[in-house]
């Protein structure tokens, strides 16, 4: 079985397991699901540098990427740094993540963000909102056509925006549809764990301009970001490049003062 599949079989047990824990109308009853969201497709939109830097501690390709950061203090960090947004991994199990980790991002920053997660029930995104996300993700190689309408359609009744990430044509075509903001091209085979920023190249042209461009993955330099500019893309997820050093934060202001100069 492929890596891909063994994370959703996982996923499905541990969200069942959630749900007996905490039901949807406790989940509901949070303060932070009044919250008036932020659209981190509106900051990319109005951005010049694009960057949404992620909290990632390890991950299955790179086993550790860094544990002695705390997400409170990278949060932070991002925001000093200028980022439009953060994507906080939630995965426990391959990333090292979790839920206490986008309520810890949320109490330190007022940055737009992203619950990094392999979504395949209603139950996470009712979740995300509950734990202070303003974006989820997508991931169309797992779902189904009228699980990413159904799903995305949801986010945005709840004032969320919606990030769909795809890797290849075929995903792609099956996910076009009103309820996404974002389109995010991701550079890593999720299945392979090969990186080819070529996959974001090839696939600029097929994404309709209704959608901001977000390319995923893989980006470590500048000459990256300025080389997928002219493919149309707003947003950069950046991940691995910021979290391999001590100070994440303090990485990505100075990767964006560069980019901006
Ligand atoms: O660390 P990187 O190579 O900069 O990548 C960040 C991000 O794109 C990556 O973590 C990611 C993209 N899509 C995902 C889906 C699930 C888990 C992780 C991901």
């Amino acid at each position: 079985m492929d890596i891909l599949s063994q994370i959703v079989n996982d996923k499905r047990i541990e969200v069942n397991l959630r749900k007996q824990l905490i039901p949807i109308k406790q989940l509901e009853q949070s303060i932070l699901f009044e919250r008036e969201t932020v659209s981190l497709a509106k900051k990319l939109k109005n951005s010049t540098s694009g960057i949404i830097a992620e909290h990632k501690r390890r991950s299955p390709s790179k086993q550790v990427i860094n544990h002695d950061l705390n997400v409170f203090d990278v949060a932070k960090g991002y925001q000093d740094a200028g980022v439009c947004g953060m994507s906080v991994l939630t995965d426990g199990k391959y990333f090292g993540g979790s839920l206490d980790d986008l309520l810890t991002a949320r109490a330190s920053s007022n940055l737009p963000l992203l619950r990094k997660e392999f979504i395949i029930d209603i139950y996470q995104i009712i979740e995300a909102k509950a734990y202070g996300a303003d974006v989820i993700l997508l991931i169309a190689a797992i779902l189904t056509k009228e699980e990413i309408k159904t799903f995305s359609e949801l986010a945005k009744s709840l004032n969320m925006d919606v990030l769909l990430e795809v890797h290849n044509q075929t995903e792609l075509h099956k996910s076009i549809m009103p309820s996404l903001d974002m389109l995010g091209v991701n550079n890593r085979n999720l299945k392979t764990f090969e990186v080819s920023l070529e996959t974001s190249k090839q696939l600029s042209d097929l994404i309709p301009n209704d959608f901001v461009k977000v390319s995923e993955s893989g980006i470590s330099s500048i000459q990256a970001i300025k080389t997928l500019q002219p493919f149309g893309y707003k947003g950069f997820l950046i991940g691995e490049n910021f979290m391999k050093t001590n100070n994440a934060g303090e990485s990505a202001k100075q990767f964006i003062q560069t980019l901006n100069n």
